[in-house]
């Protein structure tokens, strides 16, 4: 109830930021629109009592007034429907925003992972996109009660009794229609991972990467099979819901028509014994019918602001969330790197109940070195990446830049001082030139130093090419206005080309204090392999760099190696001093040097 009432306060500052103005016109609208029917029959009853008595002189004026008040009936729910439709688009732009900000405000991948946070940002989403109807139905709440009051108050004066029985029919529905709320509620919960994985596998059978393995390994049917399935699973549920509301409402609405049908006939057969008017029977038939229409609509109005309470419920947890990683009270600034870079006892599983990825790890990257990073699939290396990225803390253990733990920055602060190569990094739909820029939002505009890196990643003369030049979109899914104003396709490249562009935002911002390169270059031909570390090793010379690598002879130069073996670094050297221990590293390198021998090869370059 609490939490209702918080999310109530929340919902109610929401709607007065985003519209003020209007949602007060809308409000003054709809307390007009509630009166209108209650004037109505008022003066309806009055004209008929007039009539009745032959006072046909005083009819023109309620006659008149009965007319304005029809006109004004009419015409009303013109801008009140504009106006809610303009509340909705404020608030739902407000809540859009504010919903997107708490996202982006995530320090860490945690809850990006975590399928129960997506569950609750899924509903998030909707509660934000609905907060629209919890305005119209706060109105709505009040405008029914406005319209029950004038016509309950009419209803008392004709027969007390009458009111009364109408009061207690409405009790059961009141009950009921809380308990149907905290169902549907439930429902959308217990949907909601449905709902996900519906979404997901649609995504797939039309996602252009996926389209190829869908294809060629003829998933089509296997994954619409499984949409329906989750289809089907939500289906069942809210079928069950709509069969309790069905019977519910029914029970309900038969409730409702014999009430109003045994006191219409009591009303009658009260006016043909002259206890009552002609004019109250038409107020009494209006006022059974109104003020039970305007109760049911009160309780389906309350149970239905406690329901989108309840959606709006989410929106409020993440808005107003934790942070999701800890945060410095008073951050420090980040320094620029003097000394080293230093894990220390580094600890490290996703969750309680996964395995340890890091048992203790101790490395210390001193400034200006470059440290090759080696191990066996799945030994941690990304992890210790995130790690270093801050896009995880340590769950035991200290990561120290210059000895301060990097939990004192800000991550923000810190980050600027990180550039990096991730091995999943993304493949934007943007332009060239975008798609670069993103690695340093304030090279936006700058043609030059965009360029100065798609040279350094080997990939400017690619890129110079397109039909557009850097202003090409890559892209299969939008389409691109060309030079002649025919809509061209966009270009698609290839995954050497799209690393190469990866390592290009990693160039933008290559000043950085410390450069992480994971896999940077796993997709590229030799020749070019050698080019980029070659250019690397010149542009980073004397600057701090992380390298990680399976192919070994790419790291063999760097001046410091380190193999990551059962959650430990097990070895420590440049690459002499590795093969010398004759450890991992030997044994990997040898490996892969006797996969590359062919002494066909060996004679041709003995014979030159
Ligand atoms: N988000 C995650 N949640 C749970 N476990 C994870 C997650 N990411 C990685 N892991 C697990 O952590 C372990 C280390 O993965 P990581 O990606 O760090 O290894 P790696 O050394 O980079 O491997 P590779 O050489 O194959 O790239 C793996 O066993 C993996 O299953």
């Amino acid at each position: 109830m609490a939490s209702q009432r918080h999310s109530g306060v929340e919902l109610f500052r929401l709607i007065l930021s985003a519209a003020p103005v209007h949602t007060a016109a809308y409000g003054a609208i709809a307390i007009v629109e509630a009166l209108i029917p209650v004037a109505i029959a008022w003066l309806t009853k009055v004209v008929l009592d007039r009539l009745g008595a032959e006072q046909v002189g005083q009819v023109l004026a309620p006659a008149v007034l009965l007319g304005c008040f029809g006109v004004l009936a009419a015409v009303v729910p013109q801008p009140a429907s504009y106006l809610s439709k303009q509340i909705g688009r404020r608030v739902g732009l407000l809540s859009l925003d504010r919903l997107y900000r708490a996202i982006n405000k995530f320090i860490g991948l945690g809850p990006f992972e975590s399928p129960a946070f997506r569950d609750r940002l899924r509903l998030a989403q909707q509660g934000s996109s609905t907060v629209i109807h919890s305005v119209a139905m706060a109105f709505g709440l009040g405008q029914s009660l406005l319209t029950l009051v004038g016509f309950f108050s009419a209803l008392v004066i004709v027969s007390k009794a009458a009111a009364a029985i109408v009061i207690v029919t409405v009790l059961p529905a009141l009950f009921l229609e809380f308990s149907l709320s905290r169902k549907r509620m439930q429902l959308l919960w217990d949907i909601s991972p449905h709902q996900r994985r519906e979404a997901f596998y649609a995504n797939l059978l039309t996602d252009t990467r996926a389209a190829k393995e869908t294809r060629l390994f003829g998933l089509g049917g296997f994954l619409r099979r499984r949409m329906l399935r989750e289809r089907m699973t939500a289906d069942t549920a809210e079928r069950a819901m709509d069969r309790r509301e069905m019977s519910t409402y029914s029970f309900l609405q038969a409730l409702a028509a014999v009430t109003a049908g045994g006191g219409l006939v009591w009303a009658i057969l009260a006016a043909s014994h002259g206890e009552l008017s002609i004019g109250d029977v038409s107020i009494f038939a209006a006022a059974v019918a109104s003020t039970q229409t305007s109760m049911g609509a009160l309780v389906h109005g309350i149970a239905g602001v406690r329901e989108q309470l309840l959606l709006f419920r989410p929106f409020v947890d993440i808005a107003h969330g934790e942070p999701d990683l800890m945060l410095a009270a008073k951050p420090v600034p980040t320094p620029p790197l003097g000394q080293a870079l230093e894990l220390r006892d580094v600890w490290f599983r996703y969750s309680d109940s996964h395995p340890w990825i890091l048992a203790g790890v101790n490395l210390v990257i001193p400034r200006g070195t470059v440290m090759g990073l080696v191990g066996l699939n799945g030994s941690g290396k990304s992890t210790l990446v995130k790690l270093i990225s801050r896009l995880y803390d340590p769950t035991r253990g200290e990561i120290l830049w210059d000895g301060v733990d990097i939990r004192n920055f800000d991550p923000g602060d810190y980050r600027e001082r990180i550039s990096a190569v991730f091995q999943d990094h993304m493949s934007y739909d943007f332009s060239a030139a975008d798609n670069i820029a993103v690695g340093d939002l304030s090279a936006m505009a700058d043609r030059a130093r965009i360029r100065d890196a798609a040279v350094q990643a080997g990939i400017h003369a690619k890129l110079e090419h397109l039909p557009q030049g850097y202003d090409t979109l890559l892209t299969r899914i939008f389409n691109q206005e060309g030079a002649d104003g025919e809509t061209d396709d966009g270009v698609v490249l290839s995954g050497g080309q799209w690393q190469r562009l990866a390592l290009a935002r990693a160039f933008l911002r290559g000043d950085r204090d410390l450069m992480i390169l994971d896999e940077p270059s796993s997709g590229l031909d030799p020749e070019a392999e050698h080019d980029v570390h070659d250019r690397m090793r010149r542009y980073r010379a004397d600057r701090t760099s992380l390298l990680i690598s399976h192919r070994l002879n790419a790291v063999r130069d760097a001046d410091l190696i380190a193999v990551l073996h059962f959650g430990v670094v097990s070895e420590l050297g440049n690459h002499d001093q590795l093969v010398a221990s004759g450890g991992v590293y030997a044994r990997l390198f040898a490996m892969q040097a006797a996969g590359y021998q062919d002494d066909r090869v060996l004679s041709i370059e003995s014979s030159r």
